[in-house]
């Protein structure tokens, strides 16, 4: 029996206002040649097989992707047990969720920080997923840290039951001669924010250089699965993120875990929140609570 199982028209009815929406690849009709099909992020519709895929609809600028924050906490804001340790908190109802998230995406972004000890798959196994439909892996490594070969997603790639990975690289990185783009994967050199005072460039990179980037390869929707870096820098960031879809789990993972949150703020000499969700909405899935919300601009 599968993992992962379909969820109900209740479930999907909850979370359709916090997705983009999407443009779904059909196979070619003999009669009236066309490749794509318009429906809602809950239809059914959206397994089919085809050749082009496009899940689209994202409301803001129109050279930034629709951009769904999405991860798994513990009550006590913790995302694993310690660093580098991979730690499963959603339940099976969760767990199907976030197939059916993925789907919903043309990308799902995680950092280097979680590829190296997850080796995660990314791919969706919600049921009638086809490789046409997989969000495109993307790992944001600005110093090529991982070692794509043997993992998980490059076998995934090679089997078709995902897409090839595309690796987020500063400009400065050591150029590596590979074969990745026989299976798909592909290296993305982007310009870092600044530089060191030796010259040497810094890692990190803007995260619209990174966002605007993707748009220009024709991502129009983005799943950022973590990690903890990722997220908690992305929840101050209001103006970049369109949705929110937290996952809380019944559990505390206590002192030692890798904590959600974001970088303090201050107005006017005094803290205040450092962030915030609106137009918020709730909803059990088994065990777990999902909450999704949009994030507050100020
Ligand atoms: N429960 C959940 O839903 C999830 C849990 N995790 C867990 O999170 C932990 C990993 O979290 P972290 O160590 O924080 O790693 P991370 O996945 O957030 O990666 C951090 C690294 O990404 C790169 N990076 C991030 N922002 C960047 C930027 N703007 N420019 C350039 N490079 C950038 C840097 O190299 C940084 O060290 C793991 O234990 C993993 O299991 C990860 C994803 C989801
Ligand atoms: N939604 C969710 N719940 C959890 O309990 C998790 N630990 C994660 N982790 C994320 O999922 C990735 C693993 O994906 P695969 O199952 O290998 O495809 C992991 O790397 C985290 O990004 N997510």
């Amino acid at each position: 029996m599968s993992e992962v199982s379909e969820l109900s028209n209740a479930e999907r009815d909850f979370l359709r206002p916090y997705l983009p929406t999407k443009t779904v690849p059909v196979a070619p009709q003999p009669d009236d040649g066309r490749t794509t099909n318009d429906h809602s992020p809950n239809n059914d519709g959206d397994t089919g097989g085809g050749s082009s895929v496009g899940k689209s609809g994202p409301t803001k600028a129109t050279n930034l992707p629709f951009v769904t924050l999405t991860y798994a906490s513990s009550l006590d804001s913790m995302i694993s047990l310690a660093p580098g340790l991979r730690t499963a908190l959603s339940g099976p109802e969760t767990k199907s969720m976030t197939h059916y998230l993925r789907l919903q995406h043309d990308a799902i972004l995680i950092g280097v920080g979680t590829a190296i000890p997850d080796n995660p798959g990314l791919n969706s196994r919600y049921p009638g997923a086809s490789l046409a439909t997989q969000p495109r892996p993307i790992i944001v490594d600005p110093q090529m840290r991982w070692n794509v070969y043997g993992s998980k997603l490059a076998q995934l790639a090679i089997e078709k039951q995902g897409k090839g990975p595309w690796l987020i690289h500063t400009l400065r990185s050591l150029p590596r001669s590979d074969n990745m783009n026989e299976w798909g994967g592909e290296r993305l050199l982007l310009p870092a924010d600044d530089v060191n005072d030796d010259h040497t460039e810094k890692e990190r990179l803007k995260w619209s250089t990174i966002l605007e980037a993707l748009k220009a390869k024709g991502i129009n929707s983005v799943m950022i699965e973590g990690g903890a870096n990722i997220i908690s820098s992305l929840l101050g960031m209001p103006e970049l993120v369109d949705s929110v879809v937290i996952t809380i789990a019944p559990t505390w993972l206590g002192v030692g875990g890798v904590t959600v949150s974001p970088e303090a703020k201050t107005s006017g000499g005094e803290r205040i929140n450092a962030a915030h969700l609106q137009e918020t909405s709730w909803r059990q899935f088994g065990q777990d609570a999902v909450l999704c919300g949009r994030l507050s601009a100020s």
